[in-house]
């Protein structure tokens, strides 16, 4: 029996890896534009890099505490169909954003560091589309690779679809899946050889223990 799944593959900076990644028939691929990352792409390059991706993936952009303006501006110029607000953003500005920009897909994500993040993360549930559950790094908003308390996750269950981050990679894939049941993951550090740059190899062993563990990838929604 297949368990469907949704794979973000985060952090890309280049077309080759984006397309080759594309190939494999990931859900989305994520753009981080928040230029204090290592693995911030301009949007100009984002543009480009969209133009050439089959239509079926969902393509997202990272914001962190960004304003309406320029996240609207970099939507607009670049095409992204989904956007990931990975900062301090209050329900109310998700609104707001929701209203700016009916068409994309929006996602909101909460460092859980305690089981009062979970809470927190519920109170966004009606707003957006995607709850993504990222680990808490006192210093750095994401990309972190350090690994959420997955045993928390086992009763979590907002009105919205939710993604599980944070340090997964090919070796514990499979077990954050059998304590936690989400219906998408993302992945960045885990299948990475250096920020923004991705391991093609890391990638395939990564989605090949989905397949042997039966989780069929699926497109968004
Ligand atoms: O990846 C970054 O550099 C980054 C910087 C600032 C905000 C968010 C960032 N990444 C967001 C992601 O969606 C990552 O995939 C997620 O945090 C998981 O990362 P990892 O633990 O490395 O798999």
């Amino acid at each position: 029996m297949f368990k469907n799944i949704q794979v973000k593959i985060c952090g890309l900076t280049s077309l080759e890896q984006a397309q080759a990644i594309a190939a494999r028939g990931v859900t989305a691929l994520g753009f981080i534009c928040l230029d204090r990352s290592p693995r911030y792409i301009d949007p100009g390059a984002i543009a480009k890099i969209l133009q050439a991706l089959p239509n079926s993936l969902l393509t997202v952009g990272v914001f962190v505490n960004h304003s309406l303006d320029e996240i609207y501006d970099i939507a607009h110029h670049t095409g992204l169909k989904g956007l990931q607000l990975h900062g301090n953003e209050s329900v109310e500005f998700c609104q707001a954003l929701r209203h700016a920009l009916p068409e994309q897909v929006l996602i909101k994500a909460i460092q859980v560091r305690d089981a009062q993040a979970l809470e927190r993360a519920k109170t966004y549930d009606q707003t957006v589309d995607i709850l993504l559950l990222d680990a808490y790094h006192p210093q750095q908003w994401g990309g972190t690779g350090q690994v959420l308390d997955w045993s928390l996750l086992q009763t979590f269950q907002p009105a919205c679809p939710w993604w599980l981050a944070g340090g997964l990679k090919p070796e514990n894939i499979h077990q954050a899946l059998t304590m936690a049941n989400p219906q998408g993951v993302d992945v960045s550090s885990g299948v990475e050889r250096s920020p923004g740059i991705k391991d093609i190899f890391l990638v395939e062993q990564l989605l090949d223990t989905l397949t042997e563990a039966n989780y069929r990838l699926n497109n968004y929604p």
